[in-house]
């Protein structure tokens, strides 16, 4: 029988972990790095290239899939796996910070949150219960929690209220989930950049044993400093044996950063929204192929890369396709920045190996 749900620890270096989840749809190698496909599609990808630069899990949106085509309608069609056409692990975010983000006239109360949607402005409501309703409709098979991300900077008063809420949806959606084997709830730690309500936060979620925790309300535009102070103070809190999702990060520099103190699971839309602005992501730096230098330049963006958009095309054809708008240049750009965060995930769990692998050598050997 293929596992339910389990994380295992297989190796450490300081705070810095490799590990596995395992699961009935397939195991994520962490630290992993999670392809964000919002509306059941990672943008001007097929999901057999995302499947092929070595991602293990993608990211599906509770907010955009309600709203078009609508969870019920994905439930009657099979759910996400088939109509998308990925039998892997799939995360769907709640839907309460793309709310915040995207909709009209919404409006938060203890029930939950009501709105407009940005398509159409039919209204909606969601509560923590119908978000789980809707992550279950989806066949997601890791869902989290209804929550409410405070923009920073905040007021302590605010940040806290919004804290405790999500708090209370944490309960809420720990009951209407209830016990799912093979999926999977986690909580999502919220707190500003508040040392105290950040350690509230994560001791509260903790003793409601859930299957993993994500540290919610960063990157939403604080200082890298900030976001690192609040990994420190997080992730301690946070057990050991249990998965830690950053959303929303990051650069290749933040992931870095924050493996380093603890996080085992990371989503960020960069990769792909830089790939269709004509960007990529390259061993050597950023690469804006709108640039008119690259016009003549017969080198492909790095030789020695397994990816065949980074291999096979010369800087000078990627650069026409962006500067004519062409739909393969945002295919190949996307193809090449999602290759170079895997690898930068596979370089990183090596690393975290080999070093671990030293550690006990010097051990026995001393
Ligand atoms: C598909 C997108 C997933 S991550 C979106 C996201 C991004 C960031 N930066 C913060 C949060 C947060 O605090 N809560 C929730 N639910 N989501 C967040």
């Amino acid at each position: 029988m293929a596992e339910n749900f389990s994380f295992k620890l297989t190796a450490t270096d300081g705070r810095a972990r490799r590990g596995l989840v395992s699961m009935p749809r397939g195991e994520i190698r962490t630290p992993a790095f999670m392809p964000v496909g919002t509306g059941g599609t990672v943008k001007a990808m097929y999901m057999d290239q995302v499947r092929g630069v070595g991602a293990d899990i993608i990211l599906g949106n509770t907010y955009h899939l309600m709203l078009r085509p609508g969870a019920e309608r994905v439930a009657r069609l099979g759910g996400l796996h088939d109509f998308a056409r990925w039998p892997y692990p799939i995360l769907t975010d709640s839907g309460g910070f793309q709310v915040m983000s995207l909709s009209k006239l919404r409006k938060l109360t203890e029930q939950g949150v009501t709105f407009r949607s940005h398509i159409d402005g039919a209204p909606y409501e969601m509560s923590p219960e119908r978000s789980i309703e809707i992550q279950g409709l989806l066949d997601s098979d890791i869902q989290m929690q209804l929550d409410e991300c405070t923009a920073l900077p905040a007021k302590p008063n605010e940040i806290e209220r919004a804290m405790e809420l999500s708090l209370r949806w944490a309960e809420r959606c720990k009951t209407a989930f209830g016990d799912q084997p093979g999926k999977a709830m986690f909580g999502i730690v919220q707190g500003g950049d508040s040392a105290a309500l950040r350690v509230r936060s994560a001791q509260a979620l903790k003793a409601m044993d859930l299957k993993g925790y994500a540290v919610g309300g960063l990157a939403v535009g604080e200082p890298q400093s900030v976001m690192l102070e609040m990994l420190d103070i997080t992730c301690p809190e946070l057990p050991a044996d249990k998965p830690r999702y950053l959303m929303g990060v990051g650069t290749p520099d933040d992931i870095l950063k924050s493996v380093a103190r603890g996080i085992d699971m990371f989503d960020c839309v960069m990769p792909t929204r830089a790939g269709r602005h004509g960007l990529a992501y390259t061993r050597r730096g950023k690469v804006n192929l709108r640039n008119a230098r690259h016009a003549d330049d017969p080198r492909p963006l790095d030789e020695e890369s397994d990816c065949p958009a980074a291999r096979d095309y010369s800087r000078a054809y990627l650069h026409h396709l962006v500067r004519s708008q062409e739909g393969l240049g945002a295919m190949l750009l996307t193809w090449n920045n999602l290759s170079y965060y895997q690898k930068l995930m596979q370089d990183i769990r090596a690393a975290i190996e080999a070093q671990a692998f030293e550690a006990r050598a010097a051990e026995i050997t001393e």
